[in-house]
């Protein structure tokens, strides 16, 4: 492929990530998951070996239930623009840095709801929200009989690089998402489809396990 063929596909697939981005951002500011310009989105662009990667990122700070022509842009594998800019990345885009280098996903999704604020707390001296059994669990790609997990939790800091070495110790493997206390919810897929799919069975585990414990609570 030559130098110009080859800046034309990454063109296009610059354009195909803003267009997956801004899909997505609609239906979930449709949801209310995106409260007070909270959350983030990144959708990963071109090829990908842990040191060197870009991907498209939401710019921080903006109103995310508004579409404009300056919502996205192209970061590197350090959060850095790779092009001129006057946009700035999400404040979080360490996090997406962090996860793209160990998992090579496609893409990243961050909401912040209350249902994950609200188990995060709960289960914080365990460090995991346990689900067991539950049906949804197959969303996350996990399709063992009564399977068990624990979507792990990590502390939330001011200083975002300081949160980077939690997550680089809290992944697990086989669990696509990783829970912020008291902030929200990443989760992540090989595609935007994928970690769509991710992201809506963490929210809807979250809001199994919050209701099932008020329940068991009120029974004792
Ligand atoms: C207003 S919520 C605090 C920042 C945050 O947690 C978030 O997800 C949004 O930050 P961004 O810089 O991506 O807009
Ligand atoms: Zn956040």
């Amino acid at each position: 492929m030559s130098d110009f063929q080859e800046h034309l596909a990454k063109l296009e697939d610059k354009q195909r990530a803003y267009a997956e981005l801004a899909e997505v951002k609609e239906l979930f500011a449709s949801r209310g998951w995106f409260a007070g310009t909270s959350g983030n989105l990144s959708v990963r662009v071109g090829d990908f070996n842990p040191g060197s990667f870009q991907f498209a990122v939401t710019a921080s700070g903006k109103d995310k239930s508004k579409r404009t022509a300056e919502d996205f842009l192209l970061v590197d594998q350090n959060g850095k623009p790779s092009e001129p800019t006057a946009l700035k990345p999400s404040a979080e885009t360490l996090i997406h840095c962090e996860i793209y280098r160990l998992t090579g996903a496609g893409a990243i999704f961050h909401i912040h709801s209350v249902f994950s604020n609200v188990v995060s707390e709960w289960f914080w001296e365990r460090r995991s929200v346990p689900v067991a059994g539950v049906e949804l669990i197959k969303g996350l790609g996990i399709w063992e009989e009564e399977a068990q997990i624990e979507i792990p939790i990590v502390p939330n800091y001011a200083d975002i690089p300081r949160i980077v070495p939690e997550i680089t110790d809290a992944l697990q493997p086989r669990l696509p998402g990783v829970l912020l206390r008291k902030h929200g919810i990443y989760a992540w897929g090989k595609d935007a489809f994928e970690a769509k799919r991710h992201l809506e069975s963490f929210e809807f585990l979250f809001e199994y396990v919050y209701r099932w414990e008020l329940l068991q609570g009120s029974r004792r």
